[in-house]
């Protein structure tokens, strides 16, 4: 797998807010098809790293590749366009429509992107509407949902794009144990045609579905191996896992 081209790649990535050194020279590589988890203590740089890949944070200096493509400093509607998809923490819905206007502005975006208007836009916001498991509150309003349960609108809006990298930000916060369940079906279902980027806390989930895993800690990579390789190792136990885990 090692000379397989990664579909995302960085080199010395680099994001300085004043002082702080919130991701300091990452160099990472993404292969087409995996699940990878991005893990690390709390104010790591995790969100700020998939930020930077999603184009929303400026890169202070490195570089991101794309398929080889040199993205660093593409916009983020154009990274959509090529296939990257990043689920905010929220800020993405609009409170006020429903779950179904939110998910089919989504599917609109992308007929328009692909140039494909002849595509029926109802069925395929009912399609993602129900791989996330929510087509029963279609008609709810997205702002009245529990929190976990916008979280999965937002997938649901990820998926519509059909990216072929699709980045989610702690999807599972907010959700009962039988939705991380269904959760974590999904994204072996979404694997199948997509890369997966996860940052996520809840260390079950991490173990169950990662191919490999990326450990970051004070803006830097710490370690990145299998889950077994990540769980056996002593530099990640202290700096995250704690002895005991
Ligand atoms: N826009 C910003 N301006 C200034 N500092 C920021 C900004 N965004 C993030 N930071 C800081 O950068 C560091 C990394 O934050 P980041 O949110 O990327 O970490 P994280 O690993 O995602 O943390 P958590 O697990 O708590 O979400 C933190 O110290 C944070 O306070």
């Amino acid at each position: 797998m090692a000379d397989v081209a990664p579909i995302l790649e960085t080199q010395g990535l680099k994001c300085h807010f004043g002082g702080l050194k919130a991701v300091d020279g990452i160099d990472f590589r993404l292969r087409e098809g995996e699940i990878r988890a991005i893990i690390g203590p709390n104010g790591a740089g995790k969100t700020t790293f998939v930020s930077l890949l999603s184009g929303r944070t400026p890169v202070t200096s490195g570089t991101i590749r794309f398929r080889g493509e040199d993205i660093t400093r593409m916009p983020a509607f154009k990274r959509v366009r090529h296939g990257i998809a990043y689920t905010f923490q929220i800020t993405n819905i609009y409170q006020k429509l429903t779950v179904a206007e939110n998910v089919r502005i989504a599917v609109l975006g992308r007929m328009q992107r692909d140039g494909s208007a002849d595509l029926d836009d109802r069925r395929e916001t009912a399609e993602a509407l129900r791989a996330v498991g929510l087509s029963d509150r279609a008609q709810e309003k997205a702002g009245e949902l529990a929190y976990g349960h916008q979280r999965l609108v937002e997938v649901a809006m990820g998926l519509a794009l059909r990216p072929s990298v699709l980045i989610l930000d702690e999807p599972t916060q907010g959700l009962s144990d039988s939705e991380i369940e269904d959760f974590c079906a999904l994204v072996r279902e979404i694997a199948r045609t997509a890369t997966i980027l996860l940052i996520e806390h809840n260390m079950d989930v991490v173990m169950q579905l990662a191919d490999r895993i990326t450990v970051l800690n004070r803006g830097k990579l710490l370690a990145e191996g299998t889950p077994a390789e990540i769980r056996a190792n002593a530099e990640v136990q202290a700096a995250y896992l704690g002895t005991g885990a």
